[in-house]
């Protein structure tokens, strides 16, 4: 699945531990330089463990490569000064402006010639205009954006973004990708974690990772056509019974989106099968394209709980 672009990050049998859970377990991950490539997967997958030991700031137990060119455990300190690394909690000070935040964050950092960065910085992120608005009065987007600022500071090569955009509204959130991917344009690499669906769309490329062991990686149109699934969508009154119905059949991958139910298998024969007892004049049914979503779900259903036990 690899394009033949330099790697950014190129790394193999990446495995961290808690006491006695592996909470990432052996993940092999590359990621191309000028991509945005989007890292998905349910809550507690191990997305932020494995971006933090990407970026220096944790040590795996096994596992080996590089990011940036460092090796990430020989050289996590280079690694950590050439990223920008934005947490999943808003880190600035509110009862500074937007550009006192900056020049804060360059100062901590000892960014050469920190007004001339911070100038360069508002400017192109769109911030200029806002420049003394106190960070606490700004909207979830902008704050985002700003947060977004102070990554770029020291003009890394790397951007890592845990869940950047988490409970921003639609717009504030395409505005937001907008610029990733303006960002991308002029040869930045991201590598996001995101639980959106609408985003993963919006990724150069994609992982998605469950239980810690990484499930599939490739572009959209490779994991849907990696899935191998067929889908179709019912509509009617009876999806509500049909879909508590048809969840306790493990072959099949069932999700509701508003009035209509998916309903995905490998097999179409069994899916015929699944749905025969279930058509009748009061239920209409159509085979659309398998979605982003329904592959993840399928991916999501078809993982084994390694932490239970
Ligand atoms: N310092 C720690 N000590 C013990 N367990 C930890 C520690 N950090 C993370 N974990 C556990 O590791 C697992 C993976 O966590 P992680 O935060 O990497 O997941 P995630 O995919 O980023 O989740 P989310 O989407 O909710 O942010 C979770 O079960 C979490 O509780």
């Amino acid at each position: 699945m690899e394009s033949g672009a330099p790697a950014i990050i190129d790394v193999h049998g990446l495995t961290k531990r808690y006491g006695g859970r592996t909470v990432v377990d052996h993940l092999d991950m590359r990621v191309e330089r000028g991509r945005i490539h989007g890292f998905l997967g349910p809550n507690g997958s191990g997305k932020t463990t494995t971006i933090r030991m990407l970026c220096g700031l944790l040590t795996p137990d096994e596992g080996s490569g590089s990011c940036l060119g460092f090796d990430i455990v020989r050289q996590a300190r280079r690694i950590k000064r050439e990223v920008g690394y934005m947490t999943q909690k808003f880190g600035l000070y509110e009862d500074l402006t937007i550009e006192e935040n900056l020049f804060f964050i360059a100062r901590v950092y000892a960014v050469p010639n920190a007004a001339t960065r911070v100038q360069a910085t508002l400017e192109r992120l769109g911030l200029a205009s806002r420049k003394t608005q106190l960070a606490g009065a700004l909207s979830g987007g902008w704050k985002q954006r700003l947060a977004l600022a102070a990554c770029l500071l020291h003009d890394p090569q790397l951007l890592l973004l845990d869940e950047p955009t988490a409970g921003v509204d639609p717009k504030a959130r395409r505005e937001f990708w907008d610029q990733l991917h303006a960002l991308a344009e002029g040869g930045l690499t991201v590598l996001v974690s995101t639980h959106y669906m609408d985003e993963a769309e919006r990724c150069h490329r994609l992982a998605y990772i469950a239980y810690g062991r990484l499930l599939a990686q490739g572009t959209a149109a490779q994991l849907i056509a990696a899935a191998g699934l067929t889908t179709w969508s019912i509509t009617g009154p009876r999806v509500g019974a049909m879909a508590i119905a048809l969840r306790d059949q493990p072959q099949l991958h069932v999700a509701s989106f508003g009035n209509a139910l998916h309903v995905s298998a490998r097999s179409e024969t069994e899916l015929e099968a699944a749905l025969a007892p279930w058509s009748g004049s009061d239920m209409a049914r159509a085979r659309i394209d398998t979605s982003l979503e329904d592959v993840f779900i399928a991916l999501m259903q078809g993982a084994t709980d390694n932490y239970a036990a």
